[in-house]
């Protein structure tokens, strides 16, 4: 490895070893971008990678809100404006509760080469809160809303820093916040937030960016094996906005999605989630419903349920980690290849640990393919939502389909060359990585230093 790329590897180790989320992510790109540090020696001389692996602004809040007895109750608010060189700082919101400078840290830092992959004008940020939305009213989450905005109203804006929705952050949570941010400028801004109902300038197919994004991305990963989506299974996790997506285009394109998650277990579909609108439907229903739990899918379509157990040991041909962060180690890893699966596509940020990571993409007959790459739909569409907002325009529900489809053949592309380029064979994981940097690198060595 590049000695400049060490070196500022460890240091993160050293600085943040209280935040292993984020210093694992800074180990995964930092180190797949050695042959680009070498090339252009420049780079150290201004300390770029020392420079970009620490946020620009990171602050927190406090946000006190009551419940329907009464009671208040006081939670922590975040928002990291990692990068902001090619664009506004973008990206979502996450609440629950194991929210803490970790894991915003990792998801802001992931962000900044998820948004330049996206060819948009956008830089890297991230927010969130340790509020735990489980099991509460929909007026104490609007409270809960009220309370955020009114702590971070004043820092972000539609050329400032345009944050969205994440794990616990949906259409109901967007609006509420929305609601707010009017409230308190007393100005139609809808430029400053995404993911926002069609009435007050959300995009059509925002909600479903995400997982179709993804599948985007897997026909292209299959176009270049020589194979085709149709009669494809697909083992997903989680049953949240991002695997109804999948579940969705699944049913359009004629793959099966076999396997949902919760914290509570994983279900077997064997006719598939996307056999019918009705599933696929329900998973809406069983989010809003913010029980968590897996298994109300089972007790309704009569499928098995394996309470505590993760799906990765079922016989699938594609993989597609669409819950959370680290879902699938070293354990999991060894059964996914055990069985001989050949497609690894993340789709969750960073769902993979990265000695995993390394040991699947070490398997001669594997294509392993990166979340920044294959989620970067989501925050692509809401690119998009920003324009229409700016040019005050709405588009149809096809004209979006056809620029999210085109932004997700170009992310592959730019990414298998990048890896050519560099002579890694078709290593997307690395050609994302180095393709999604290089756009950030030549603003930040064009803005001077700062
Ligand atoms: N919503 C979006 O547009 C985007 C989301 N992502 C990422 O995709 C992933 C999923 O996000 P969303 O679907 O939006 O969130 P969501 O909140 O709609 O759904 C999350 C799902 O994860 C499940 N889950 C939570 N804890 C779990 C556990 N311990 N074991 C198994 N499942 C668990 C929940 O039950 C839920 O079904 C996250 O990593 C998020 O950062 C990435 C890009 C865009
Ligand atoms: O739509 C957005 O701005 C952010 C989506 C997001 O949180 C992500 O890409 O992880």
């Amino acid at each position: 490895m590049n000695a400049y790329v060490e070196r500022v590897i460890e240091s993160v180790r050293q600085k943040h070893g209280n935040e292993p989320e984020f210093v694992q992510t800074v180990e995964e790109v930092l180190s797949s971008l050695s042959p680009v540090i070498d090339k252009h020696p420049e780079y150290e001389k201004a300390d770029l990678l020392g420079r970009i692996v620490e946020p620009e602004r990171m602050f927190t809040f406090r946000v006190v809100w009551m419940d329907d007895n009464g009671a208040y109750h006081t939670n922590i608010g975040y928002r990291c404006q990692f990068n902001g060189a090619i664009g506004p700082y973008k990206g979502g919101l996450r609440f629950q509760k194991n929210v803490y400078p970790g894991i915003i840290k990792f998801l802001g830092f992931e962000q900044i080469f998820k948004n330049s992959l996206t060819g948009l004008p956008i830089g890297g940020g991230k927010g969130g809160s340790d509020f735990d939305p489980a099991g509460k009213s929909d007026a104490e989450i609007m409270r809960f809303c009220q309370s955020f905005m009114t702590a971070l109203y004043r820092y972000i804006g539609p050329d400032i820093d345009v944050p969205a929705g994440d794990m616990g952050v949906g259409g109901r949570e967007i609006g509420y916040l929305f609601g707010q941010y009017r409230r308190l400028k007393g100005t139609f801004e809808n430029g400053v937030l995404t993911g926002k109902g069609f009435s007050y300038g959300g995009s059509l197919t925002r909600p479903e960016a995400t997982g179709y994004g993804a599948m985007y991305y897997l026909q292209e990963v299959l176009k270049h094996e020589g194979e085709e989506i149709q009669g494809k299974t697909i083992a997903c996790a989680g049953f949240g906005n991002v695997t109804w997506g999948i579940c969705k285009k699944a049913l359009h394109l004629g793959a099966k999605v076999v396997t949902l998650s919760g914290p509570d277990g994983y279900i077997y579909d064997e006719e598939g989630v996307s056999s019918s609108e009705e599933k696929v439907n329900y998973l809406l229903e069983m989010r809003a419903s913010g029980r968590n739990r897996v298994q109300d899918y089972a007790d309704k379509f009569g499928v098995p349920f394996f309470p505590g157990e993760k799906p990765w040991g079922v016989k699938a041909d594609v993989i597609m980690p669409s819950a959370m962060q680290n879902d699938v180690n070293m354990e999991s890893a060894q059964k996914i290849v055990a069985n001989g699966v050949k497609y690894y596509i993340e789709v969750a940020n960073m769902p993979t640990t990265n000695d995993a990571l390394y040991y699947l993409m070490s398997q001669k007959n594997m294509v392993v393919a990166p979340s920044k790459a294959v989620n970067a739909g989501g925050v692509g569409v809401s690119a998009l939502e920003m324009s229409q907002n700016s040019e005050r325009l709405v588009w149809t529900a096809e004209e979006v389909d056809a620029q999210l489809h085109k932004m997700m053949v170009n992310i592959h592309k730019v990414s298998a060359e990048a890896a050519e380029e560099y002579g890694l064979g078709y290593n997307l994981v690395a050609g994302a990585n180095i393709a999604g940097f290089q756009k950030v690198a030549n603003a930040m060595m064009e803005q001077g230093i700062f």
